[in-house]
């Protein structure tokens, strides 16, 4: 009888999780740059984290004392270790009681589906495709090949895939995807990393929580690589689930901490708490710092970034915690939050009540959001085939269906990374006119604001805009298989401890610690023909879909068989398909994503009962983030109809329409003739005697232009 010796198992797996796990707990900021990136937003989730280590350790006890890893799914088992490790991260619950009549969608993504009101909920467990491929079917990373051998180490990967040619610039896309690329991620996944052990690389063995890059050998494009370097990776948190694509077995599944609807959640955050700390008290309108140039994101803790408050340089505070990662994205959340402030002065004048105006502004906001990706983003990169597969343009039919689950997809969190190789090598701050003001390294600024404050005075511009400007300036580094140095080799390099990071090393090796199975298995998923040949002639022939080199950089990464080959090499080495810059995998994962946040979100802008009104969406859809960006940032000219299209002819602002708010009010429904851009600005504190904070700024916003 299998549950007999469970107590006692489990009693002495707790013991000495307890004896190793006595020092973890606190992160202190930058000591572990990941952790740094993935900051955690519940207190508690040390705890969590360690009573997992225990599970697992008593799990493998188990096994070695002859349980099946059916034995370990019987109720005997489960209900024990819950008895006794309190902090054991739960599944998401289905017991959320959901409020059908509910007219704005909820801050934490639940109650978005009614049948099913966890789908898409911020910490949500992360939805398999394809059954976990761990070590032990469990929960240690994915490690071996077919054959049994050992897969080549992250690393060596990275140098023979994802090394190639510097500063090759994309001949699609601006620079504005890049950075639109990674704010929209910031709307959709944040995988939270395992608190457990302080320091992962003084913890190499304990496989659990950690799961470091390592060098077996002399890196031979980086002295700081060098043999026995360890690249501190903690894994990712773990919980104990059934996942949808194997519905039999609890294994370690991977969190998503944020909502998986593309809802702002980057501006407004995906908890009643953060927003709390985002909106000017019950006012419409979201909090601000009085920048030298005009309001700003406010500020934020001084010790998420490289904050220098002698100087007035602050780190911001956004809906998403990885605002401060870089200068661009910070730009990107900036522009987000000045919108809604535009959006909430023009709607409050219709709407008294002060909470209606600030949800009606969200709702408006998210909306304006979810037309720029589906219309202008997805179209800048993906084939036709693909927009029309997966029906993601706004001018298909749109009918919501409840079946469809939109929670993130694990695969789509590596696979959605390939964005890392539009990174740039320099980030640039441009004057209005396109010129360039100021460039510095990209890895120079990581965690560093103080790009954003440069004051426009003698002719420099703004910070904020200097940055925005570059980006329709510059064009994003090709869609291809090379990542830029600064990413590969000096990812978070840090010269006093010698230590550096290879953003195209993670993410292999984040995809092994999430157990997903290889890129080959990801292509029969999405119907694709198998690699089963390193022969460049097979991958001609039979393998359409690879460029010959790709196969060959591939074979030299030391994979023992094609088989084996991990999803994010394999699926950036594709052929684009034809008319979009990525593979069939690539585009066979996102795509599905894409699919779902949009017919899987009840609130959907689209979707008329829960949306918007036909009036509404038209006007939405004649809205832009070209125009967008001329409200907020007073481009003189940009990319009309499409910002990140480099293709698409420069137009002055001047003469691209402003948002034609009329649809947007509730008693008249008529049009407010504010098309020329600036008409909808003044005079609106009649209805509001009390002048709130962004009243000021709006005023000396308005003066200054
Ligand atoms: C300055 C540029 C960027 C830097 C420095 C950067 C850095 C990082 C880092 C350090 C991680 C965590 C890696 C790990 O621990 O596994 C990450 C994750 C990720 N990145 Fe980037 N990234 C950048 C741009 C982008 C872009 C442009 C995209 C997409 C268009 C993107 C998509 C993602 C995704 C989907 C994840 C996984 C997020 C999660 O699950 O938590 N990133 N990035
Ligand atoms: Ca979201």
């Amino acid at each position: 009888n299998p549950a007999s010796p469970v107590r006692d198992v489990v009693a002495h797996a707790v013991k000495i999780s307890h004896f190793r796990t006595k020092s973890g707990g606190t992160t202190s900021n930058f000591g572990c740059p990941l952790r740094n990136v993935h900051q955690r937003q519940r207190p508690t989730d040390a705890a969590s984290d360690r009573s997992m280590t225990t599970m697992m350790t008593a799990a493998r006890i188990l096994r070695e004392e002859g349980f099946s890893l059916e034995d370990l799914q019987s109720e005997a088992v489960v209900s024990e270790f819950s008895r006794l490790l309190t902090d054991l991260p739960g599944c998401p619950n289905t017991t959320v009681m959901c409020n059908a009549d509910d007219r704005f969608r909820s801050i934490n993504g639940t109650c978005n589906n009614l049948n099913n009101p966890t789908w898409g909920m911020a910490g949500a467990a992360q939805r398999r495709l394809l059954p976990a491929a761990y070590d032990d079917g469990l929960n240690l990373p994915r490690s071996l090949g077919i054959d049994g051998k050992p897969l080549p180490f992250a690393r060596k990967v990275s140098n023979a895939v994802h090394r190639g040619s510097q500063q090759l610039k994309s001949p699609k896309l601006t620079l504005q995807a890049f950075q639109f690329g990674q704010f929209l991620d910031h709307d959709l996944i944040i995988t939270p990393l395992s608190n457990a052990v302080d320091d992962c690389c003084a913890n190499n063995d304990d496989l659990d929580n950690c799961f470091n890059i390592n060098f077996a050998e002399d890196d031979p494009y980086l002295a700081r690589f060098k043999a026995g370097y360890c690249m501190e990776v903690p894994r990712s948190s773990g919980v104990n689930c059934k996942s949808p694509a194997d519905a039999t077995v609890n294994q370690r599944q991977q969190i998503n901490d944020i909502t998986s609807y593309i809802d702002a959640s980057n501006v407004y955050g995906s908890s009643d708490e953060r927003l709390s700390s985002l909106r000017d008290g019950t006012t419409p309108f979201l909090k601000v710092a009085l920048g030298a140039d005009g309001p700003r994101l406010p500020n934020g803790d001084d010790r998420t970034c490289r904050s220098d408050a002698a100087n007035g340089i602050h780190c911001g505070l956004a809906g998403d915690v990885r605002v401060n990662v870089y200068p661009t994205l910070m730009s990107y959340h900036n522009v987000f939050m000045l919108e809604h402030n535009r959006l909430a002065q023009r709607l409050r004048r219709d709407i008294p009540n002060d909470e209606e105006a600030f949800q009606q502004t969200r709702k408006l906001l998210i909306g304006i959001m979810q037309k720029i990706v589906y219309d202008e983003f997805l179209p800048s990169f993906l084939s036709p085939e693909a927009m029309k597969k997966y029906q993601l343009s706004s001018s298909n039919m749109y009918k919501y269906d409840s079946k469809l689950d939109a929670t993130i997809a694990n695969p789509f969190g590596i696979a959605y990374r390939m964005g890392h190789s539009w990174i740039p090598t320099l980030v640039s701050v441009y004057t209005k006119d396109f010129k360039l003001f100021f460039q510095q390294f990209l890895n120079e600024t990581f965690f560093d604001p103080t790009l954003t404050y440069i004051e426009s005075v003698n002719g420099a511009p703004s910070g904020m805009k200097g940055l925005a400007y570059a980006m329709s300036a510059l064009e994003s580094s090709e869609t291809d298989r090379t990542i830029e140095d600064v990413a590969r080799n000096t990812l978070f390099v840090n010269p006093v401890a010698d230590t550096s990071f290879d953003l195209a090393s993670l993410n292999i090796q984040r995809g092994r610690d999430h157990g997903l199975p290889s890129y080959n298995e990801y292509r029969k998923y999405c119907g694709l023909s198998e690699v089963t040949s390193w022969s460049t002639s097979a991958a001609l022939g039979g393998l359409v879909n690879h460029d010959a080199d790709a196969i060959i950089k591939l074979e030299a990464a030391g994979y023992s068989s094609p088989k084996d080959i991990d999803l994010f090499p394999g699926a950036l080495s594709e052929k684009p398909v034809p008319g979009g810059d990525l593979g069939p995998t690539m585009e066979c994962i996102i795509g599905d994503q894409f699919h779902r946040a949009k017919f899987g979100d009840r609130f959907f802008y689209q979707n008329r009962g829960t949306g918007f009104n036909e009036a509404q969406q038209a006007a939405i859809q004649k809205y832009s983030l070209a125009s967008l960006l001329c409200r907020n940032y007073q481009f003189d000219k940009v990319q009309f109809p499409n910002v990140f299209r480099l293709a698409d002819p420069l137009k002055r602002c001047h003469d691209i329409n402003d948002l034609d708010i009329g649809p947007f009010r509730p008693s008249t429904g008529g049009g407010d003739g504010g098309n020329d851009g600036h008409g909808d600005r003044g005079g609106g504190h009649e209805h509001h005697p009390r002048r709130t904070l962004n009243d000021i700024i709006d005023e000396i916003f308005e003066q200054q232009e």
